[in-house]
């Protein structure tokens, strides 16, 4: 097993072990549940496991706080956001080493994911005070109108473990900016972080109810039901599976939710044989092994042109060969591991089902018992036909499967072949090839030749069954706000 560490926080009051309700932090519980370490299976802190009373609580504060916050001015948000991102960059290394200890993921990782997440939190400082509306021409003579983006109200924010803060700020960011109040759920192997984005958001004076979390390990689904179905949430904006959103759908029917989802995807990432090799190969890395494949936006299936693909392999492999696996905390190490030994199980499933078919291994990687239940080194396979399960799911982990193919129109064709559309990535230096390819790919992102895309000024968002809503960018604060139109008729003719 690798060796427990144990963080050093220069600020140790950003580790909380309390849920924070209408600005209050709240540890009373019958139950407790435990977070540990993925990579060393310590336990690192002792939660309290409330029960639904505490998302009826919690709903009930932010219901009561909208009443106010609503009436605050753009400005005035963007003040607390901005204090919000500074507190976050001062801290970066502190919220880096917590998100790492409770994930898994290195530390160069877990810093970068802070920097990306306080990006959310900067962007919405500068979005708040432009939340406008427009004037229209009537078409009724005497008639005025015009529209205000007024707040939706009380929104339930759910996140998943593989990027702790950054999925966080995304929503929150642009709810807190639109004039709105959260309950945030986040996930009970990854509590922590959320937890001290909390302390930053009491920190930066944020007012209480505005910014609220609870905790459970037990009764997540019936707080995902309490936050669909209460009248006073006006909104659900969520990140995770595919089958937990069309759960969450199907609950927010009775109240006839607005909605915002962030699903599973399965991106494709083709590779022309008239692009830059050297940069193909090293942001195929970069994409497909970021948080060790944990990304809803990694690489799934990797498509290179027959002609480059031995070539393709080779280098790509001479890269994963150098990969340092160990604990993410332990200077040196590249990659950590991977958020619980379950996760391991669907990486060798798809890995077996492709030899099965005929693929050929080319890094055979696998399990890591010697440093833990939770570690997996990345298998590379070649040769992958196009009817094995991995190029239809979502692996979600360390298996890197490359697909020969001929032509464009036959990699678009297969590229498209699934139920999802989130993230795309194609290497080539034709213009006229990234223009058609892109505009073919069914997804909602399409990146050309860079590996990693993610920051705050792309509308970050899927189509198809990896859902819809865009976050991050100009266009992220449109999902937490409605549209109020106000007409003035009766008014006299121009003069
Ligand atoms: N599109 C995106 O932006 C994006 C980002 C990150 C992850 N994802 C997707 O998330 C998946 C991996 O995350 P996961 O395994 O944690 O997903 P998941 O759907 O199992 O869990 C996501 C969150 O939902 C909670 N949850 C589970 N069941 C629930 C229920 N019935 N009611 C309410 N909440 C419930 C979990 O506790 C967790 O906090 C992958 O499919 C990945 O592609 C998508
Ligand atoms: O896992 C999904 C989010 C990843 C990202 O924001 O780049």
């Amino acid at each position: 097993m690798v060796e427990s560490v144990q963080p050093k926080f220069a600020r140790q009051e950003l580790v909380k072990d309390a849920a924070y309700i209408n600005g209050k932090w709240v540890k009373e519980s019958d139950a407790t549940f435990e977070v540990t370490d993925p990579a060393s299976g310590e336990v690192i802190a002792t939660l309290p496991d409330q029960d639904v009373s505490a998302v009826d609580e919690a709903i009930d504060a932010a219901y009561e706080a909208f009443g106010s916050f609503k009436k605050t001015t753009g400005r005035q948000r963007a003040v607390w956001l901005r204090k919000m991102y500074e507190l976050m960059t001062e801290h970066a290394e502190d919220l880096g080493k917590l998100l790492s200890w409770e994930n898994g993921k290195s530390l160069a990782e877990g810093v970068g994911e802070i920097k990306y997440a306080a990006s959310f939190y900067e962007w919405y400082a500068e979005e708040a005070p432009r939340v406008n509306g427009t004037t229209i021409n009537s078409a009724v003579p005497g008639n005025r109108v015009f529209t205000q983006r007024q707040p939706v109200g009380v929104c339930g924010i759910i996140c998943p473990w593989n990027f702790p803060s950054a999925m966080i700020t995304r929503k929150a960011g642009a709810a807190l900016a639109a004039g709105c109040t959260v309950v945030l759920k986040p996930d009970s192997q990854t509590p922590l972080s959320a937890l001290a984005l909390a302390h930053v958001a009491e920190k930066a004076g944020v007012p209480p109810g505005v910014f609220n979390v609870v905790l459970s390990h037990t009764h997540t689904p019936e707080f995902g039901l309490r936050l669909c179905e209460s009248p006073k949430v006006k909104k659900v904006s969520f990140t995770g599976s595919t089958a937990v959103g069309k759960i969450l759908m199907k609950q927010s029917a009775s109240t006839l939710k607005k909605l915002s989802f962030e699903l599973g995807g399965n991106a494709p990432l083709i590779v022309f044989e008239d692009a830059d090799l050297d940069k193909a190969v090293n942001e195929a890395i970069a994409c497909k092994f970021r948080g060790l494949g944990q990304t809803c936006v990694c690489a799934n299936r990797l498509y290179v042109q027959k002609s480059i693909i031995d070539k393709f392999t080779a280098m790509f492999s001479e890269k994963v060969n150098k990969f340092v696996i160990g604990h993410g905390l332990k200077e040196g190490v590249t990659h950590g591991c991977l958020i619980n030994p379950d996760a391991i199980k669907k990486v060798e499933a798809h890995a077996k089902d492709a030899i099965d078919k005929g693929a050929k291994v080319v890094v055979k990687g696998g399990r890591l018992p010697e440093l833990g239940p939770s570690f997996y080194s990345p298998t590379v396979l070649t040769n992958v036909p196009q009817d094995a399960d991995v190029t239809k799911q979502e692996t979600f982990g360390p298996l890197c499967a490359i697909v020969p193919f001929e032509t464009a129109e036959e990699v678009v064709k297969w590229a498209n072949d699934t139920n999802v559309g989130l993230a795309a990535y194609l290497f080539s230096k034709n213009v006229d090839t990234i223009y058609t390819v892109s505009e073919a790919l069914e997804t909602g992102m399409v990146s050309c030749n860079t590996g990693v895309f993610s920051e705050c000024a792309v509308p970050f968002g899927g189509v198809k069954e990896s859902g819809f809503g865009r976050e991050g960018s100009l266009h992220g604060v449109e999902d937490y706000t409605v549209i109020k139109s106000t007409v003035i008729g009766g008014l006299p003719e121009r003069l």
